[in-house]
């Protein structure tokens, strides 16, 4: 089974109204790659989920950034899985390194995140990655492992999960994984959720990548057999959005 393409925009905690607004209409007047060939996820900040979702052409779909670690309640400050799926919002990012580095998100809290999210009826992108000095002491299989075994013993179905590598020295950096350097992590991480998942969800799991992703390198990121996808910080909100979007082609003309 092909895996279909997939483009997430992160937008982190950037954005005025004004700002949301522009990017909506580049995105609504791009000229992108037919929905059959690629899904495109835009995610905003909260407060402007609403607004992006009632406007964004409706081939893309929206992502909150985060939510709660179970049902809400009492947790000042917090988005819960059921508020995201009562305003029909389908996908969640969970596990950004952004929340594992700066708020000590540990590898259990996100695994039972994407498990509440999951059972919720949430679609997840559930990011992993490892740390300049990680990978420079060699333990970068051995961290993304770690995080994503403390996913797979929390689910059982894989179906609504997309998986973002995103090495964090890569990240906002300019930095970019060399094609190489992705796919050798990619393949790995496949073969991983062969042996500790199922050959089935090795096959089928899209495994995108995420790290000073730009218009002018995704496509031969996206040539990569294992790359199945990006996950965009700072490109996603300029114009070159679309250009990586329609990296799609690379693969469905290949
Ligand atoms: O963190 C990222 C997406 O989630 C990547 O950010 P940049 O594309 O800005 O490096």
């Amino acid at each position: 089974m092909a895996r279909k393409f997939f483009v997430g925009g992160n937008w982190k905690c950037n954005g005025t109204s004004e700002e949301v607004k522009k990017i909506i209409s580049i995105l609504n007047d791009g000229k992108v790659a037919s929905a059959d060939v690629v899904d495109v996820v835009v995610s905003p900040p909260y407060v402007f989920l609403p607004l992006v979702k009632s406007s964004l052409r409706p081939e893309f779909h929206v992502a909150a950034q985060n939510c709660w670690v179970k049902k809400g309640g009492a947790y000042t400050g917090e988005i819960s899985a059921e508020m995201l799926v009562n305003l029909d919002i389908p996908w969640v990012i969970v596990g950004h390194s952004e929340r594992r580095l700066l708020l000590s998100e540990s590898n259990e809290f996100v695994g039972d995140k994407v498990a509440y999210a999951l059972s919720k009826g949430l679609k997840v992108i559930a990011c992993v990655g490892e740390t300049l000095e990680q990978r420079e002491s060699g333990a970068t299989m051995d961290v993304v492992a770690a995080q994503t075994k403390a996913i797979a013993e929390r689910i059982s179905d894989w179906t609504n999960v997309v998986v973002a590598y995103e090495p964090v020295w890569a990240i906002g950096t300019g930095k970019v994984a060399t094609p190489a350097q992705a796919q050798e992590v990619h393949l790995e991480l496949r073969k991983w959720l062969q042996t500790n998942v199922s050959a089935e969800v090795a096959a089928s799991t899209r495994i995108i990548y995420g790290g000073s992703v730009s218009g002018a390198n995704c496509k031969e990121l996206a040539a990569q057999p294992d790359v199945d996808g990006f996950l965009v910080g700072g490109a996603s909100l300029k114009p070159e959005f679309v250009d990586i979007i329609n990296a799609a082609t690379v693969k469905s003309s290949a």
